[in-house]
């Protein structure tokens, strides 16, 4: 079996950061593992604290799954300090990890940020070297260039300007557009736009840690990056079409719709 670790946040309400990332793992067929960089209590509505990890006990996560269960690929999601970003860097250079996908994570659908300014810059100096892709939404993508997105010219641009810089894939993911929800991966100088149908659904919490670990996930099991991201892409659209409806603010995804006998199933028995 393949596996895959997520380094990343806990999100007491199942729909984004370790929780998303496990089940999305999961129901694409590969074992997944976890090193936990923060504790955040959190629900639908919002964030209301969150506790980090030492750099020392988020080395020793790493240590023990690298040590034992060699994992296939490696997402990143939120790291909030300085310390976290370098302890992560030097474990995957020691380790040499493969098949790294950074979620540039910055600012939470509810609106609480969850890095520091400051960290933001070590994350594009320590992480972003080492990555095979990095999937910035539109407001992230603006942070990394400092330029407006407002196009898909503008996209285009961004995208083509961090690829450049990291001498990685980008993936510019378009949910924040008003009409489509369509993304752009520039890799090598070229790029290739991956469509999709906006689907009219609220419950979005969550959408940018699960794309990112179903790319994880579909290059632990060998695929290209344009097929991992394509494969992505059809998951993420499958887990909002399934239109799970839960909380007050606004909701997780129903990672249940590819999985005979899952739970939204079982509950209409
Ligand atoms: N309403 C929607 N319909 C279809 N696809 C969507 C919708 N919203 C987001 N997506 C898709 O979900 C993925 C994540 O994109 P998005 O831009 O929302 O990331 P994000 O802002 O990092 O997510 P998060 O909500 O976790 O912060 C992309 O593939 C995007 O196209
Ligand atoms: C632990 C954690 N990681 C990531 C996110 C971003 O996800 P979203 O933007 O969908 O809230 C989050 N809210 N919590």
């Amino acid at each position: 079996m393949r596996t895959a670790v997520t380094i990343a946040g806990s999100d007491s309400s199942g729909g984004a950061g370790i929780q998303a990332d496990i089940k999305t793992m999961m129901a694409n067929g590969v074992y997944a593992m976890s090193a936990i960089t923060a504790l955040t209590a959190q629900n639908t509505t919002g964030v209301t604290s969150i506790l980090n990890a030492t750099p020392e006990f988020l080395g020793q996560e790493l240590d023990a799954i690298f040590t034992d269960i060699y994992p296939d690929a490696v997402k990143i999601g939120m790291v909030s300090e300085s310390s976290l970003i370098r302890t992560i860097a030097a474990k995957l250079r020691q380790y040499e990890a493969k098949n790294i996908v950074v979620d540039p994570v910055m600012v939470a659908t509810s609106g609480a940020r969850l890095i520091s300014e400051e960290a933001v810059e070590t994350l594009k100096k320590e992480l972003f070297p080492l990555a095979c892709v990095l999937t910035p939404n539109i407001p992230e993508t603006e942070v990394l260039t400092g330029m407006e997105v407002k196009t898909t010219e503008d996209m285009i641009e961004a995208a083509k300007r961090i690829s450049e810089e990291y001498h990685c894939a980008v993936l510019c993911k378009g949910g924040h557009q008003l009409n489509d929800a369509n993304d752009l991966l520039y890799a090598d100088g070229t790029y290739r736009w991956f469509n999709g149908k906006r689907i009219s659904n609220p419950n979005t919490h969550g959408t940018g840690c699960t794309l990112s670990s179903a790319i994880a996930s579909n290059l632990a099991k060998g695929f290209s990056l344009e097929e991992s991201v394509e494969r992505a892409k059809d998951y993420i659209s499958g887990a909002l079409a399934a239109m799970l409806d839960l909380g007050k603010g606004s909701g997780p995804m129903d990672h249940g719709f590819a999985i005979d006998n899952a739970y939204t199933k079982e509950a209409e028995v």
